[in-house]
């Protein structure tokens, strides 16, 4: 996982993105309700722990707290789609958390001594919000909500409060309770990221693997509108024979070797698959039927010009490929384009191998 990876999910694939939200808002909603009944639950402790006076007002603010977070229980079912509801059901936790810590330590302020739970509750809601697996980008900006509101509340209840050591004291929790917060957030990303690569990435290329091609595939049409994108299919040639006279160890060295050489042909714009064991499918955006055939054909050519060394030095050996391309549009059903794209690479097969074939 690259450094940057850790800082911002801009960095992230639009895949990982919705894989990591669905991941945070079932977190979220177990949060929400841990939440609702521990506020409201308190309400027993503060009965033991309280004068009468202070119990009267207290207990109907833990109520009005947890009845305001109950909207959160819905709503965290759209977050797992959008990004933004995620990034604004948060925001709205932490303003009703805040809040409700600011009113707590409000009424107290005729000089009764304040119970601990009241006092650590902003470290509390630090140490809940490390379940999340944010970057730390989204991590340094909740501990910078937290620690204005902590400040906020400490100069509304008490100005003098500002001035002297204990401030300084909080400042120095609230960093450390931030920095072991994002250290937890950041581990918890990097775990679901590695668990997302080796879920959807084929392990002896690197490609993506069928399942999330076929989620990109799905997501590509729908994003096409009315522009054509194409799909090429191809399989290596005799592949059974490579891997029978020269070894699986060539074998796994001409699949790596392709599938850098696809890579190097198509750029960042094609989305690129191992689609089973020496198939492999590339997905051309913007793209007709004549221009993937080019881009097909050109493939070809590369493959068969650039032979593969024997990684135990035992030579070199040509391989060739043979492919099937089809057009695609927004409302074409994506497992009959499937279908034709196979059987188009099941003609070229017939067809003498070593080319490529449109699909009829
Ligand atoms: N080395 C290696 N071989 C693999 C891998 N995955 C599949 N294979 C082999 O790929 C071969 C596929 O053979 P076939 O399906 O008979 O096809 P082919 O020999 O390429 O023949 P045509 O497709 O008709 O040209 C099998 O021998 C598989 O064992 C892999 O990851 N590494």
């Amino acid at each position: 996982m690259e450094l940057k990876e850790y800082w911002s999910d801009s960095y992230h694939s639009s895949d990982f993105k919705l894989t990591r939200i669905g991941f945070v808002a079932i977190r979220f909603r177990w949060l929400v309700t841990l939440l609702i009944i521990g506020i409201a639950g308190w309400i027993a402790v503060d009965w033991w722990v309280l004068d009468p006076a202070h119990f009267q007002l207290i207990w109907k603010i833990r109520l009005i707290t947890g009845a305001m977070l109950t909207p959160l229980l819905p709503l965290s079912y759209l977050c797992k789609l959008n990004r933004r509801w995620m990034v604004a059901s948060l925001y709205f936790l932490l303003g009703i958390l805040l809040t409700f810590n600011l009113v707590g330590l409000w009424s107290f302020r005729d000089g009764a001594p304040i119970p601990i739970g009241y006092v650590a509750f902003p470290y509390f809601l630090l140490a809940l919000l490390s379940v999340l697996p944010l970057p730390v980008k989204s991590g340094l900006r909740v501990a910078l909500v937290v620690t204005l509101a902590v400040l906020g509340t400490d100069y509304w209840l008490d100005r003098h409060s500002l001035h002297n050591g204990a401030l300084l004291d909080r400042l120095w929790l609230l960093l450390c309770f931030s920095l072991a917060m994002i250290w937890v957030q950041a581990g918890q990303l990097r775990m679901l990221l590695d668990l997302y690569r080796e879920s959807t990435r084929d392990p002896l290329t690197r490609l993506m693997n069928r399942r999330l091609f076929m989620r990109q595939l799905e997501q590509a049409q729908r994003d096409s509108r009315h522009q054509p994108f194409t799909l090429i299919l191809f399989d290596l040639d005799r592949f059974k024979r490579i891997n029978d006279e020269h070894g699986h160890l060539m074998g796994d060295e001409v699949l790596v070797r392709v599938a850098t050489t696809l890579g190097d042909i198509f750029g960042p714009d094609a989305t690129l698959a191992r689609f089973g064991g020496e198939e492999f499918i590339v997905l051309l955006p913007n793209t007709t039927l004549e221009q993937g055939l080019r881009r097909a054909e050109t493939l070809r050519l590369a493959v068969e010009s650039q032979p593969v060394e024997n990684p135990l030095g035992e030579g070199e050996i040509t391989v060739t490929l043979s492919a099937g391309v089809v057009e695609g549009r927004h409302d074409s059903k994506l497992q009959v384009l499937l279908n034709q794209v196979d059987e188009a690479l099941y003609d070229a097969k017939r067809n003498g191998r070593n080319c490529v074939q449109a699909a009829a």
